[in-house]
């Protein structure tokens, strides 16, 4: 019989053979599903492969130990391999394959393409008319160009409408003028502008005859494409180290009345004509787009650096022992200890449930997409306002839920060689970019308290299925029925939390307060409103992709997981639930929660190996695949630059002087 686990091999710590040959169901499957289809995960697997028979691929030393310059360094390096190698190693014309040799190869600390890939050229599909992308687009996808999205500046990312970089239209010439008027205007933070990027498109307010027409997107040469230089009028460079994405040349640009032709506005939806005639586009936030976009893709994106995370925590777990249960001949896993597992398992349901949601938040962005390109903007609000949630409480429970896979593996997480500060670094990222996660989670309580407006109005047939909910009555708890029933948990939960939320504000608002003040007073309670009707979405969506998997067995794990996750998320939200649920019934779901761990425990190990993140991938001791931690570990630390003698400058010139001198 073929392992369920198709991760044994001979030579693997026995512990983590143990454990996967008590898994339940077929890991290739599983990740089947986490990729969305056998021939994707099929896939991902033989790119792997192929990688790691080009050992140029390799990093050439671990990450760790590299300098700042080293680690830029080495993106360049192993980008120009990859480039070599590209039709050996995917189908070139692959977004998926594309992203899955990059994750494999660069790793998370920032590459000159990555903000290429992720907002440049996605923002030319969205914005540029067609006549553009014959233009650009092309010669971007082919990598002729190196673009980046230069929008935040040193003084505003949040409040856009306060950026201060201008694009003045002069018709005489039909060129905008891009000046930086102030130190604060300068771009800041932009991903690859620093040093890499040759092209940008930039954010600036379109003047027009001193009129702001606000916000719009301009593409911008940068560099010489010959010399790389910054082309006369431009200030470009890097901001210096960050938390994470090191290896990444996050940059500054400022403009000095820098003049670019009248066609390099990205048109498809705004115009300027030649006599500086003004064509609105079809919405008004409609140069968001590129934002939207990323904000769908980030519940995937975090749930995979969560799962980062976890495949190092629960494999470690599953190796590491100490003390003792009822057996005192033999310390135990640690991942037996009931702690161990209540601070990992319901983040594994979390890395699952992100994934599944972004599943369905990209499929709705896809479509609005069309819908955007056809004419119709009818659905940007709903899903602004649903990514806006969003990005906020994955990437907050994701960095939660890595910090806790930190403190799980003990001393040897706070090391570099678990590479889980890494993971967490970057992740956190998420948090700030992409819009701040208290403005984001405002920007959906804006949205939900119109929703309130709209039923206090005799408006509930008009509210879209997401919200409507908000207008219903709660109902008997039955809870010993299944999810469906801790969703209806979820929906009072977050029901109660809105309208209590928009009563504040209005109350405020009615008391003679500004709206402004009344907002701002209300914000802390409709960030909670927000939070929780994003927590419903997060479990709606697990729930109903759970019950479309065919392959039973699979299923059935994934019930287990789902269980998990009602319960402890249900326990997590007590509060809000103290009206509806008795102390008994959540003792109730407390003990439901416990058992549910119990259940998962013999699939925990299989359940992290079927994310299928190689060991290369990986780049963390405690995490490999194999379980041979302790020996590695010794390497790995022999491999520092401080152990190539045994006795350092630093000691010659300063220690060994203090010490003769003490002896004197
Ligand atoms: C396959 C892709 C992979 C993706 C990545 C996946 C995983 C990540 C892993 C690795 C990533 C690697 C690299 C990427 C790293 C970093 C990249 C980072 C890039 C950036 O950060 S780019 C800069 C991002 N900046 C922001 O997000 C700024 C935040 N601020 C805003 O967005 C806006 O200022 C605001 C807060 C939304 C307000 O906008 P404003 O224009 O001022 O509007 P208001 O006047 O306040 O509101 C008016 C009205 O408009 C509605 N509105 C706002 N936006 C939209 C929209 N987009 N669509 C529809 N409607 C919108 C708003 O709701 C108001 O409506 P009302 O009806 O209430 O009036
Ligand atoms: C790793 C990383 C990569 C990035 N990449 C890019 C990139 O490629 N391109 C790009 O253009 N930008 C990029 N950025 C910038 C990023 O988008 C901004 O930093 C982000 O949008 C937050 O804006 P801010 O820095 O102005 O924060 P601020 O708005 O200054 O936030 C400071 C505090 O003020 C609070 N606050 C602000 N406004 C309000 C409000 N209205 N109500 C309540 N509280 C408020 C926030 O909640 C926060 O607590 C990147 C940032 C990072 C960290």
């Amino acid at each position: 019989m073929t392992a369920l686990n198709k991760s044994i091999e001979p030579g693997d710590s026995p512990d983590l053979t143990e454990e996967r040959a008590s898994g339940t169901f077929d890991t290739n499957a599983m990740a089947a599903v986490i990729y969305g289809s056998d021939k994707f995960a099929q896939r991902r697997r033989e790119i792997s492969e192929a990688i790691s028979k080009i050992p140029e691929l390799a990093d050439s030393a671990p990450l760790p130990f590299l300098d700042r310059f080293g680690k830029v360094t080495e993106g360049s390096r192993k980008l120009s391999v990859i480039l070599e190698n590209i039709d050996k190693l995917i189908d070139p014309s692959s977004y998926e394959e594309g992203l899955h040799l990059y994750t494999e190869v660069m790793g998370m600390e920032g590459h000159p393409l990555a903000l290429h890939e992720v907002m440049f050229i996605p923002a030319l599909i969205a914005q540029a008319s067609d006549e553009q992308q014959v233009k650009w687009l092309g010669r971007a996808r082919r990598r002729e160009i190196i673009g980046c999205y230069a929008q935040t500046e040193m003084g505003h990312g949040s409040n856009l409408r306060a950026l201060e970089t201008t694009a003045t239209y002069s018709p005489e010439t039909q060129e905008f003028i891009l000046h930086s008027p102030t130190i604060t205007s300068l771009k800041w933070w932009p991903g690859a502008l620093g040093k890499s990027a040759n092209w940008a498109v930039v954010v600036a307010n379109l003047i027009i005859r001193d009129k702001n027409y606000g916000p719009h997107p301009f593409m911008v040469q940068l560099r010489d494409e010959d010399s790389h230089e910054p082309l006369p009028g431009i200030t470009v460079g890097d901001i210096g180290p960050k938390m994470a994405f090191n290896g990444g040349d996050n940059g500054f640009l400022g403009f000095r009345n820098y003049r670019i032709p009248r066609e390099y506005l990205l048109n498809r939806h705004a115009k300027v004509e030649a006599d500086g005639r003004y064509v609105k586009p079809p919405h008004a936030k409609i140069n968001h787009s590129a934002m939207i976009r990323v904000r769908s893709h980030m519940a995937t994106g975090q749930g995979a650096l969560l799962a980062h995370a976890l495949v190092i925590a629960v494999r470690y777990s599953a190796v590491r022992r100490q003390g003792y249960l009822e057996d005192k001949s033999r310390e135990v896993k640690v991942l037996d200890y009931q702690t161990q597992q209540h601070r990992l398992f319901p983040s594994i349901a979390r890395a699952y449930a992100f994934i599944f949601c972004g599943f369905e938040t990209i499929r709705l962005y896809d479509q609005l997409l069309i819908d955007v390109q056809n004419g119709n903007t009818s659905g940007m609000a709903d899903l602004h306002a649903l990514t806006s949630g969003l990005k906020s409480v994955v990437t907050y429970q994701t960095g939660e839920g890595i910090e806790q896979a930190r403190m799980a593996c003990g001393g040897h997480g706070y090391s570099m060689a678990s590479y889980i500060s890494e993971i967490y670094g970057v992740a956190i990222g998420g948090c700030t970019y992409e819009g701040e996660n208290m403005v984001m989670l405002l920007q959906l309580g804006r949205y939900l308290v119109k929703s309130i407006e709209m039923i206090q109005n005799g408006k509930s047939r008009e509210l879209g299925p997401m919200v409507a909910y908000l207008a219903e009555n709660e109902s008997e708890i039955d809870l010993n029925l299944g999810p469906n029933e801790y969703l209806k948990v979820f929906e009072y939960a977050a029901r109660n939390q809105t309208w209590r939320a928009t009563e504040k504000f209005q109350k405020l608002r009615n008391s003679g307060m500004s709206n402004e003040k009344a907002w701002n007073q209300a914000s802390v309670e409709l960030t909670r409103a927000s939070r929780l009707h994003t927590r419903l979405y997060i479990m709606s969506t697990f729930i109903n992709h759970v019950g479309s998997i065919v392959d039973q067995k699979v299923k059935g794990v994934l019930i287990d997981l789902l269980n998990v996750h009602v319960t402890y998320e249900v326990m997590d939200i007590g509060i809000y639930v103290q009206g509806l649920l008795s102390s008994n019934q959540m003792d109730l779901i407390r003990n439901q929660l416990y058992v549910s761990l119990e259940t998962i425990r013999p699939n925990a190990v299989s359940l992290v190996d079927s994310f299928q993140i190689s060991d290369m991938q990986l780049r963390s001791v405690l995490g490999r695949r194999d379980g041979n931690v302790y020996e590695n570990l010794f390497k790995w630390a022999k491999s520092s630059p401080l152990n190539k003698t045994d006795v350092l400058p630093s000691v010659t010139q300063y220690l060994k002087p203090m010490m003769e001198k003490s002896k004197l």
